[in-house]
């Protein structure tokens, strides 16, 4: 004899949130939280990392206690080693000791690392308090922090532990990019060149036209307003196209994965000594010239990739220490792996993606397979 209980959990949400891109938006951050952007929050937790704080962390700082905001820094350590659990509960136990509780906002400041790790931490603090993305880099303003994914690297792998968690606001700061570091600008630019491979030649000829009104040959920064306001907007408007309809990513969202199954390997066996864009550059030139190989590509096209990637000065050569064995073994950690098998996910042409039997997007591809493809375009 048993007795069931249904338990009625059934939810219609609404996550829906804007994306301002401009230049010195911490007028607008200030005015949207007296406009009551975050509710019931009585302070303000602002997560941001060593270098990002010097150069706008204090500042934004000030200007919330100018305006009567109540809040505090918590910064950590600058660079994807400190994307950890360490890392997290050290800020937990910050927060904690400080008093934060649910009546918190955590407003992330700064590139990648910083929206990754504080969007989790945001997650899971006192069960879920809301959050705000303030990007200052291309690649936090690209990718990492729009779209709601977020977590930490292990020393197994990249983002292995995360949630999903979608910020209630991403202001996209054009003008902190000319604070960037030549080689942190060009890693956003691979996860902006994977977009335009993804879903639309046209960005991509914009791109090849226009990569110098950027960072010019000899890695100097252009940043032309026009072309990066243009960036941004095809990076958020490509990148929730997807996001809109698999939010968790249960097969349509792998395409954003582009370049990632290599990539990610490349990353973590490199020590982080590759950028995140510089390994997924890697990742997605290894992608193409296997499409080429399986017939997805023309030559011409995964030229065309090639070509770009490096005019925007990124690396697009596995690095001779990484051997084939060693990045196939890693790749059995990404997260498109299923039954054991390691996934890809393909371009098909420039600007589409492959899709296979069932619509599925990603695809097994055998080791044996794998190894061959690999020594193929290594040799
Ligand atoms: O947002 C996504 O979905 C992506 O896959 C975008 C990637 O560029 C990003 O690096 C993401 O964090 C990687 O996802 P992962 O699940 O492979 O860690
Ligand atoms: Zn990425």
């Amino acid at each position: 004899m048993s007795t069931n209980f249904r338990v009625g959990l059934q939810k219609v949400v609404d996550h829906s949130y804007d994306i301002e891109i401009g230049e010195g938006l911490f007028g607008a951050l200030i005015e949207d939280l007296k406009h009551g952007i975050v509710e019931n929050v009585s302070k303000f937790a602002i997560v941001t990392d060593s270098k990002v704080e010097a150069l706008y962390g204090q500042a934004l700082l000030e200007q919330l206690h100018q305006n009567d905001f109540q809040a505090e820094l918590f910064s950590f350590p600058a660079g994807e080693k400190s994307k950890t659990r360490e890392t997290k509960a050290q800020l937990e136990d910050r927060l904690l000791s400080r008093s934060y509780g649910r009546d918190c906002c955590i407003l992330a400041i700064g590139g990648g690392a910083v929206t990754d790790l504080a969007g989790f931490l945001a997650g899971t603090f006192g069960r879920g308090v809301p959050s705000l993305n303030y990007a200052t880099t291309l690649l936090a303003a690209a990718d990492a922090s729009i779209g709601g994914k977020t977590g930490v690297n292990t020393p197994v792998a990249t983002n292995l532990i995360g949630v999903f968690h979608q910020p209630k606001k991403v202001y996209i700061d054009l003008a902190t990019w000319k604070t960037l570091p030549v080689r942190e600008l060009r890693s956003g630019l691979a996860e902006t060149i994977k977009h335009a491979c993804i879903a639309d030649a046209d960005f991509f000829e914009f791109l090849e036209q226009n990569m110098e009104r950027v960072v010019s040959s000899d890695g100097e920064l252009v940043l032309d307003r026009e072309v990066c306001e243009r960036i941004a907007f095809h990076n958020c408007e490509i990148k929730y196209s997807v996001v809109e309809k698999d939010e968790l990513e249960s097969n349509l969202r792998q395409i954003l994965n582009l370049g990632h199954t290599a990539g990610r390997a490349l990353e973590a066996l490199s020590g982080y000594e590759l950028l995140h864009g510089e390994a997924i550059a890697i990742g997605l030139a290894v992608q193409v010239q296997l499409a080429e190989q399986l017939g997805y590509v023309t030559a011409d096209q995964t030229q065309r990739v090639i070509a770009l990637l490096k005019k925007a000065g990124l690396p697009t050569e596995i690095p001779a220490t990484i051997t084939n064995r060693m990045l196939i073994d890693k790749m059995y950690t990404d997260k498109k792996v299923r039954k054991g098998r390691i996934r890809f996910v393909f371009q098909a042409g420039i600007g589409a993606m492959k899709s296979f039997e069932g619509g599925a997007y990603s695809t097994p591809v055998e080791e044996q397979v794998l190894s061959e493809l690999l020594n193929k375009i290594r040799s």
